[in-house]
């Protein structure tokens, strides 16, 4: 056993190596795995054998011969099994919606290097497609882009995991002739980024998106008098810091964006929760079919009658059908006030025949019912592994 560090540091970067080679045969290995599912027509997940890969897994893991800590392999199988479903759904819809275009147009609120470019980036990446990026500065003109056809899809958030709903988002969903056609769960991971410090307690103007503040302000409590300049997006903020080059401010914002502009992380994990996940969503002009070997959600547009207990008998009709609800959102209807517009999100596939029947038994109870697009669940939610 050698203890010089550069003939160590040399072993692990051999390890790693050998690692990633390992995990790009696996991630081939989905493609052949998604063709014979096409063949069988055999759901694309199949919980079964992901419990029974990961309890093995961790039942080597915890041998004599590993001695490796069972939540620790679990976490990064868990990785691994969604990077695998998520392959198999993207090969499976490019194919069904007969998708060629190697490239598209992506319309996102921010700069480059906002968390919305990011998410974009990481869409086309699941498609294996090239992004033309096309900033905007409001969701609205989002919105415009893709029903003028300038951009072929739009990436927005929607909900996330600290600061709850995008108000904003759902409002401008109201209105739109446009169809959701994806989803994406990006974690967020805010930072404080400087021109040139080294030190928190010099810094006294802290710039970023209204959203991203609300998410840190536990961080931003607890430091003494610090003044808040809002702005557009959190790579607005990156770019001004960078471009004032001043030892007293810092941009709340992302390390890829920072690193884009040209700035040095001072501190990481300021947000008030770990776990802090964007959900985005997909708009495109057109709906899109979904797999129904996929797990696909459907978000829906419902206004009820003002009588007591019209929502209940509404959601019941889920209940008689077995559809699980994934969300339940209201907000209020411009220009009729205390009436509100709900959102509810299922997990069905429109072209389903149980799920038209549903729909159908659910105009019953609602006045007004819109489907606002069905796509596939791209939240691949882990298997118990006990
Ligand atoms: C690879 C498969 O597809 C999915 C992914 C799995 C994996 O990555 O191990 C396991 C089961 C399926 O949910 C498979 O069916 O074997």
């Amino acid at each position: 056993m050698t203890l010089d560090l550069s003939e160590i540091r040399q072993q692990i970067t051999r390890i790693d190596r050998s690692l990633l080679k390992l995990l790009s045969e696996r991630h081939r290995l989905a493609f052949d795995v998604v063709r014979s599912k096409e063949i069988t027509q055999k759901a694309l997940r199949d919980e079964v054998r992901e419990q029974q890969l990961l309890q093995e897994l961790v039942k080597f893991a915890e041998s004599e011969n590993y001695q490796l800590d069972a939540q620790y392999v679990t976490q990064i199988f868990q990785r691994i099994i969604e990077d695998s479903v998520l392959t198999q759904q993207a090969y499976l819809q490019k194919k069904l919606n007969d998708e060629r275009e190697n490239q598209v147009h992506i319309a996102f609120l921010g700069k480059r290097g906002s968390y919305s470019n990011l998410a974009a980036r990481s869409y086309a990446n699941r498609y294996q497609k090239q992004c033309i990026e096309l900033s905007c500065a409001s969701f609205e003109q989002i919105f415009e882009k893709v029903s003028s056809g300038e951009a072929d899809l739009g990436v927005l958030p929607l909900e996330n995991t600290t600061s709850g709903s995008i108000n904003e988002v759902y409002d401008l969903l109201q209105h739109t002739d446009l169809s959701l056609v994806g989803e994406l769960a990006y974690p967020i991971k805010h930072c404080v980024l400087v021109s040139d410090q080294d030190d928190l307690s010099k810094i006294d103007t802290l710039y970023s998106h209204p959203q991203v503040i609300q998410q840190c302000s536990q961080f931003i409590r607890d430091l003494d008098r610090v003044h808040i300049e809002y702005c557009e997006s959190s790579s607005h903020a990156m770019e001004l810091v960078s471009s004032l080059n001043k030892p007293n401010i810092a941009a709340l914002g992302n390390e890829d964006g920072g690193n884009l502009y040209g700035l040095k992380v001072l501190k990481t994990d300021i947000a008030n929760q770990a776990n802090n996940i964007t959900r985005f969503i997909v708009i495109a002009r057109k709906p899109l079919t979904v797999s129904p070997q996929i797990t696909a959600k459907t978000l829906l547009l419902m206004t009820t009658s003002q009588q007591a207990g019209a929502l209940v008998d509404a959601l019941f009709v889920f209940k008689k059908h077995q559809i699980k609800m994934t969300k339940l959102e209201s907000r209020p209807i411009y220009g009729k006030p205390w009436q509100e517009m709900f959102y509810l999100e299922i997990e069905a596939n429109i072209h389903h025949p149980a799920t038209q029947e549903a729909l159908e038994e659910l105009k019953e109870y609602s006045e007004f019912l819109k489907v606002l697009g069905c796509y596939p669940s791209e939240i691949v939610k882990p298997v118990d592994v006990a």
